[in-house]
């Protein structure tokens, strides 16, 4: 363990600099069209050197086009970029590397197998000369550099571990000094938070405040505006691919940033609560699933009733998936039962499991959530030909919906949902993330299923669309059915859950009621902790210890450094 980044958390609170400077970086009227969609249009940025500045936007705002080409991996069709006042054109990644820039994308690109040294230094290798005068990797050079890097800006990481055993966390260190390897002097993180922990949080926002001090310029690219005023110094606000706000963080305020992005002022969603709920709609007794080596859900029991939702917290990897791909069916139990509206289905197919009404909002929206290379329309429809959607004009003939009905449906779904398109043709696979994922919730809850599983329904939305996401969620609780809702996001299960359930280490190792829920009880259930207030509904307290004690070594996803 080289340094604790959690040690220098409290320098996140410090107020930002002031937001003055030389500019490290200049976009000038930068334009990008893909076919009829604009998705940049005459954007003027300024990145002053040594501050954080956060690019903000509802999803298809234009963000990741504009980070992408800054970063090389698109070509402006207009406008000027300027690296340290000098005008650059850049043919490829590579070239935006040479200059000085780095870019820490949602999806790691980590070689799982190697080790944090030889992934932060693969391709940027210091070299030895062997006795017969041959280069070699210098790998004490190596793990030196990244004790070196790590310690200089506080990031917590062995240069040793294998990236593979290492958390979300660990893993976007690793990228991190990556970039500060090849000497990124601007870094540029594209919604690095969507994957950690609350702690992470915090340590993450520690290092970035560092790199600042050190002359870092750092743009951070987020949908969350309490992120936004915790670490930024200024924001840029983008909205249909224009800045519509541009602030200096000390004077900006939520409602501002939200009115900029939106184009009008949102409240949020409460969890109003329910009446009393109705008969179990999945029941689930003793479940554990076995990856062949150790139990990845342990001994879980747990029941969702109509009218009410259940949330599921938890770091990513600690058995909620597992938990929710045997509830569907896609892998198989090693022990316990599963009955959906009081029939036993632990050994029915997935396809018998969604005719009993089972509707789902999967985590990996662009692989079991859509198919890419089919439209709106297709994607709107699909797996639910052989269902009319509620309310609708059916056009099903033998079992099989109409292209017209098929059309006409997508249409609805994309204005209910306000999904930005060009038009229910467009491939789902060009969509923006989030636009993509209100295709497939508009898709599972327009068929009125008994019980919905939604795994992390606003990843990567934006918050015009997380209000939209939630209200619908609740309304849908409201109709009488239930939902087991599975989020990384605490206030998300604030917001919405009737119940929150916390797993670690594949087991439940807290529940809390919507009273007594809170974001510092539900984080610290989720890093392992044992409930500090004792027994909450009838779990003991001290479960989570035990789990740590007895998935140690059988749990790759929390790294030891987060554990200490
Ligand atoms: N390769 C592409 N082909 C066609 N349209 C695209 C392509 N890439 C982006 N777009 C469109 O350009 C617009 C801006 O998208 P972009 O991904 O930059 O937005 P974003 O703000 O990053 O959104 P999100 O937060 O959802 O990722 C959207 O309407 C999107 O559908």
């Amino acid at each position: 363990m080289v340094s604790r980044a959690s040690d220098d958390a409290a320098d996140a609170a410090r107020p930002p600099a002031p937001v003055e400077g030389v500019a490290a970086v200049e976009l000038i009227g930068v334009g990008k069209r893909f076919g009829s969609v604009v998705a940049n249009d005459g954007v003027d940025l300024v990145l002053r050197r040594g501050t954080v500045h956060a690019v903000m936007g509802e999803n298809g705002a234009g963000k990741s086009t504009l980070m992408s080409m800054l970063f090389g991996l698109l070509e402006p069709d207009s406008g000027e970029i300027r690296v340290d006042g000098r005008p650059v054109r850049f043919g490829g990644p590579l070239d935006a590397i040479a200059a000085g820039l780095g870019m820490v994308h949602q999806h790691f690109r980590l070689f799982d197998t190697m080790s944090v040294a030889d992934n932060v230094v693969y391709g940027a290798e210091p070299r030895r000369r062997g006795i017969l005068g041959r280069a070699f990797v210098d790998r004490r050079a190596a793990d030196a550099r990244v004790r070196e890097l790590a310690a200089r800006y506080g990031l917590d990481t062995d240069p040793a571990a294998v990236v593979g055993s290492l958390s979300a966390g660990a893993r976007q260190r690793v990228e991190i000094l990556k970039a500060l390897h090849r000497d990124a002097r601007i870094l540029i993180l594209d919604e690095p938070t969507a994957v950690l922990t609350p702690s992470e949080v915090d340590s993450l926002f520690a290092v970035i405040r560092r790199a600042a001090d050190a002359g870092t310029t750092v743009v951070l690219v987020t949908h969350k505006i309490h992120e936004v005023l915790a670490v930024s110094d200024e924001v840029t606000v983008l909205r249909d691919g224009r800045v519509t706000g541009r602030f200096a963080t000390r004077d900006a305020t939520g409602p501002e940033l939200v009115r900029a992005m939106t184009g009008r002022a949102i409240a949020e969603v409460k969890n109003p609560g329910t009446g009393t709920p109705g008969d179990a709609v999945l029941e689930v007794e003793g479940l554990s699933v076995s990856d062949g080596r150790r139990d990845v859900v342990r001994d879980v029991s747990l029941a969702v009733r109509r009218g009410e939702i259940v949330g599921i917290a938890g770091v990513s990897g600690n058995g909620q998936h597992e938990l929710v791909a045997a509830v569907l069916g896609t892998i198989d139990a090693s022990a316990g039962r599963i009955r959906l509206m009081g029939s036993d289905v632990t050994r029915s197919t997935v396809r018998d499991r969604r005719a009993a009404g089972l509707a789902v909002i999967p985590e990996d929206r662009r692989g079991e959530g859509s198919a890419v290379t089919m439209t709106v329309a297709e994607n709107a429809a699909l797996g639910h030909h052989r269902s009319a959607p509620i309310g609708a004009s059916t056009g099903i003939r033998r079992g099989w919906m109409s292209l017209k009905a098929e059309r006409s449906q997508a249409r609805q779904l994309i204005g209910d949902y306000d999904v930005r398109t060009s038009g229910e043709q467009q491939l789902i696979g060009s969509l923006s993330g989030g636009n993509a994922q209100k295709v497939v919730v508009a898709r599972e809850l327009s068929h009125g299923a008994p019980l919905l599983i939604a795994e992390q329904p606003t990843q990567g939305v934006d918050v015009g669309a997380i209000e939209a996401i939630h209200g619908r969620l609740l309304d849908y609780r409201a109709a009488g059915n239930g939902i087991l809702l599975v989020s990384h996001e605490i206030s998300e299960l604030l917001a919405l859950a009737d119940r929150v359930l916390v797993m670690y280490g594949g087991a439940i190792v807290a529940s809390f009621s919507a009273a007594e829920a809170t974001t510092e009880r539900i984080g610290a259930a989720m890093a392992g902790a044992a409930a500090a207030d004792g027994p909450v509904d009838g779990v003991r307290a001290g479960a989570a210890t035990d789990a740590v004690a007895a998935g140690a070594a059988a749990d790759p996803v929390i790294d030891q450094g987060d554990r200490a």
